[in-house]
């Protein structure tokens, strides 16, 4: 469904991805690891359309999109949590949840929305409550609950655990984990929380120098105790 084959990006002389190939099968949770810089979150952005790849292509659902604007990515159901929570603070739970609803009709979005609280029901006691005044968690969960409601097919998820609390992280994957079983999403998903990712995602894929230098599935990335010395540094 998601296919990177040779994709390269560079920002002036830097080559932040080299030559990168990936594939995330519908209903699939892929993890992407490394260390800093190891060009994580380049792959991302080279799918969601924020940076072109200066070479190699990006194929989603059969059509290459690696020139697309990323509006038009966005319509085609790849939706991404960006790093760093980017809520609208001004605005209330409901509205920022509202917001995320561009893909549908007015109608699909009240159904939708009873879902998603359904998930979040932290936030469904807070509908009226600006954002800006959730904690840390709650806010994490209100960025992933508002892509929720632009019914993604492809969710790429950059390190949601950071800055949060570990309990509160076991949480947040909790129901991510759900939520990818119960509407069979295809996800990808950057992680410097290792154990973490691995109990949600079936197969991983570890970066450094923005080549992926291992592939496997999630059991043998986690008993491949070699990995964490050579590729992921203090982040294991
Ligand atoms: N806008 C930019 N301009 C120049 N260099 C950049 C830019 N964005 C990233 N880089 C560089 O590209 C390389 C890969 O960065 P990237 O953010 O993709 O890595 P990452 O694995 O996601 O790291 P982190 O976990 O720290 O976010 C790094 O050397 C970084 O300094």
């Amino acid at each position: 469904m998601l296919e990177l084959k040779g994709t390269t990006v560079s920002y002036g002389a830097v080559t932040a991805v080299d030559d990168v190939d990936l594939t995330c099968a519908t209903g699939e949770v892929v993890a992407l690891l490394g260390a800093n810089g190891a060009g994580k979150s380049s792959v991302v952005k080279a799918v969601n359309g924020l940076v072109r790849p200066i070479a190699g292509s990006v194929v989603w659902q059969g059509r290459s999109i690696e020139s697309w604007a990323p509006e038009k990515i966005a319509r085609a159901g790849i939706v991404t949590v960006p790093e760093g929570r980017e809520i609208f603070g001004n605005l209330t739970v409901l509205e920022n949840l509202r917001l995320g609803a561009y893909r549908l009709g007015r109608r699909a979005a009240r159904s939708d929305l009873d879902r998603v609280l359904g998930y979040y029901p932290v936030l469904a006691a807070r509908t009226s409550q600006s954002a800006r005044t959730l904690s840390g968690g709650e806010q994490q969960m209100l960025v992933f609950g508002r892509a929720l409601m632009a019914r993604p097919e492809l969710l790429l998820l950059d390190e949601p655990s950071l800055g949060l609390a570990p309990k509160i992280v076991a949480e947040v994957y909790a129901t991510l984990r759900q939520v990818c079983r119960d509407l069979n999403l295809t996800a990808l998903v950057v992680e410097q929380d290792i154990a973490t990712v691995l109990s949600v995602a079936s197969h991983a894929h570890v970066m450094a120098s923005g080549r992926i230098r291992v592939s496997g599935t999630a059991d043998e990335i986690r008993s491949d105790k070699s990995l964490r010395a050579l590729y992921l540094g203090a982040t294991s």
